[in-house]
């Protein structure tokens, strides 16, 4: 087992042919472009977490019929420095790291100290986004990297700082269908003003504007909403959009600035800046996109611990949202590389299982409902938000199904009523094989609609991406015109296992029949009844 985690990869430069079994439709063309860790080990040094390994890109190019593939790591300026120590020169998650042993470390924790928080680092290893028509390789922290999605090579360094005033941002940002993104970070520098920060990056440089020629120029701050607590702001990974409406968690699993600023003099790394506050309620922010502000009604849940909202729509006055939840942070705890060992049964008992909850909450509070009654009452949950008597709303979710994570939806339907949910069934097992990492549900995936898979020759197969680690498949193939051949409607959901084998490949066509492959991958019908074609 820890030759699968701990094992650095090797690049695969050249593009190599993958052997198909089935057929791939003519029409899929494209390129599926993946991100996660690839090298845990630096000379001697090596880093204590999964989500700490360097950059390695791949991509799955689908042309004709044939499907290539090639990797390369990321060289960001850590990947450069740490090549160049041959050891460990970077913070990351999980692994603090110290650049110069010769030097005093008082002196430099001081350095850090008078800027709050050290430089974080640029290996993004995540996630891709798309901005207009440039890649980026994302992190959570300020720093993002351009790549070249043909070459795989590394391109300039962003810093979102220049543009709004963030330190952290998620890998997870949301695309309106002109491209623009939209994302959500957090600024925790100015001292006293810790807040949460939702902007928005167009594609284009806008109309009228054009002698400021990067769109990036152009980002502009949606919303801010001030952290419930200065001095220990939410984590979050994703975040909620419907068609009128942002849906942000603050949940009460947080990060401690304080302990951020002295990690470095302690020793200690970021994931220690992190805990969980099981005592505490996570406040549901929804902000309305058309006046830029949040409602104002203070909605809230019980505590829980959730990465991946799924997705989000409005129904009959109500904004109803998925999300796959955790009862604590035991995922994180899960990915330290020594627990990755023969014992990882026994070290992987995580004490909650991750679910996916339907949430609603009532936009317009009836004034006259009595304390205690449940304002909820649309068709498509059970979920309940019960008015409280001051003022506040208790919402309590619905629980649609357990054991699932690395949620997807055709995004086409993203903020809108939708059907399928595609995710991996969670089974705890870091091998990736056929018998252990995913659980076919075969009743939810009707086998005869099978029409192809493929491997990576075998050379390549266990590389790097254990099954949770497909958390962060991007789609490049489906969204935009250029690579898209074929009818236009049909929207194809890829799913890599990490195996070498691309798993699920479901295809929705404009009258309504699905068309799946792969045996891996899970889809969990929601409970909406129509199809939204
Ligand atoms: C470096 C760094 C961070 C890195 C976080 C990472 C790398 C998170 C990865 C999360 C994943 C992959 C979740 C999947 O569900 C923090 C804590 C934001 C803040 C300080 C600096
Ligand atoms: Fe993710």
């Amino acid at each position: 087992m820890d030759i699968i985690f701990g094992r650095n990869r090797k690049e695969q430069l050249e593009p190599v042919r993958a052997k198909v079994t089935g057929k791939i439709p003519a029409w899929l063309q494209g390129t599926l472009l993946r991100n996660g860790p690839g090298m845990h080990t630096v000379g001697e040094s090596r880093y204590n977490h999964w989500f700490d390994g360097l950059a390695l890109l791949h991509s799955f190019t689908i042309r004709d019929g044939e499907i290539y593939y090639r990797s390369k790591y990321l060289r960001s300026d850590t990947y450069n420095a740490n090549i160049e120590a041959n050891r460990i020169v970077v913070s990351e998650f999980g692994t603090m790291a110290y650049p110069d042993p010769c030097k005093n470390i008082f002196s430099k924790a001081f350095t850090y100290l008078s800027h709050t928080i050290p430089d974080f680092t640029d290996n993004c290893l995540i996630n891709i986004m798309k901005c207009g028509e440039d890649f980026y390789a994302t992190s959570e922290t300020n720093y993002i990297r351009k790549i070249n999605p043909q070459t795989l090579e590394t391109l300039e360094k962003v810093d979102y700082r220049k543009y709004v005033a963030v330190n952290l941002a998620t890998s997870h940002p949301h695309y309106d269908e002109a491209g623009n993104v939209l994302n959500m970070g957090t600024s925790i520098v100015e001292k006293g003003k810790t807040k949460y920060v939702i902007f928005k990056i167009p594609a284009t440089v806008p109309e009228g504007k054009k002698q400021e020629k990067s769109p990036w120029k152009h980002t502009e701050v949606f919303c801010s909403i001030p952290s419930r607590s200065l001095l220990s702001p939410s984590y979050y990974h994703s975040f909620g959009v419907t068609e009128n409406y942002v849906i942000f968690l603050e949940q009460p699993f947080r990060l401690d600035i304080l302990k951020m600023a002295t990690a470095y003099i302690r020793r200690m790394s970021w994931a220690s800046c992190l805990a969980f506050h099981r005592e505490e309620k996570t406040y549901i922010h929804i902000i309305d996109q058309r006046t830029r502000q949040p409602v104002q009604t203070k909605f809230y849940t019980d505590a829980m611990v959730v990465f991946h909202h799924v997705n989000a729509y409005e129904e009959d006055g109500c904004i109803v949202f998925d999300v796959i939840a955790y009862e604590d942070n035991s995922l994180y705890q899960l990915f330290y590389l020594a627990n990755l060992n023969q014992d990882f049964k026994e070290n992987s008992r995580l004490t909650s299982v991750p679910t996916l909850r339907r949430f609603a909450v009532p936009l317009h509070a009836d004034k006259n409902a009595e304390v205690g009654s449940n304002l909820i009452k649309v068709a498509s949950t059970t979920a309940t938000a019960l008015k409280e008597e001051d003022g506040q709303v208790y919402c309590q979710p619905e629980f649609l199904y357990e054991g699932l994570e690395l949620p997807r939806v055709n995004y086409a339907h993203n903020g809108k009523r939708y059907r399928y949910v595609f995710a991996a069934g969670v089974q705890w097992s870091p091998i990736p094989t056929k018998e252990s990492s995913y659980q076919p549900l075969s009743l939810l995936i009707p086998r005869s609609h099978l029409f192809c898979s493929f491997w990576m020759p075998k050379a390549l197969q266990n590389w790097p991406v254990p099954p949770l680690m497909s958390i962060c498949t991007w789609i490049s193939t489906d969204y935009s015109s250029q690579t898209w051949t074929g009818t236009q409607k049909s929207r194809p959901l890829l799913r890599n296992s990490g195996t070498g084998l691309l798993t699920a490949m479901g295809l929705l066509q404009p009258d309504g029949v699905e068309v799946w492959t792969g045996e891996r991958s899970l889809a969990v019908r929601t409970p909406w009844i129509h199809f939204f074609g």
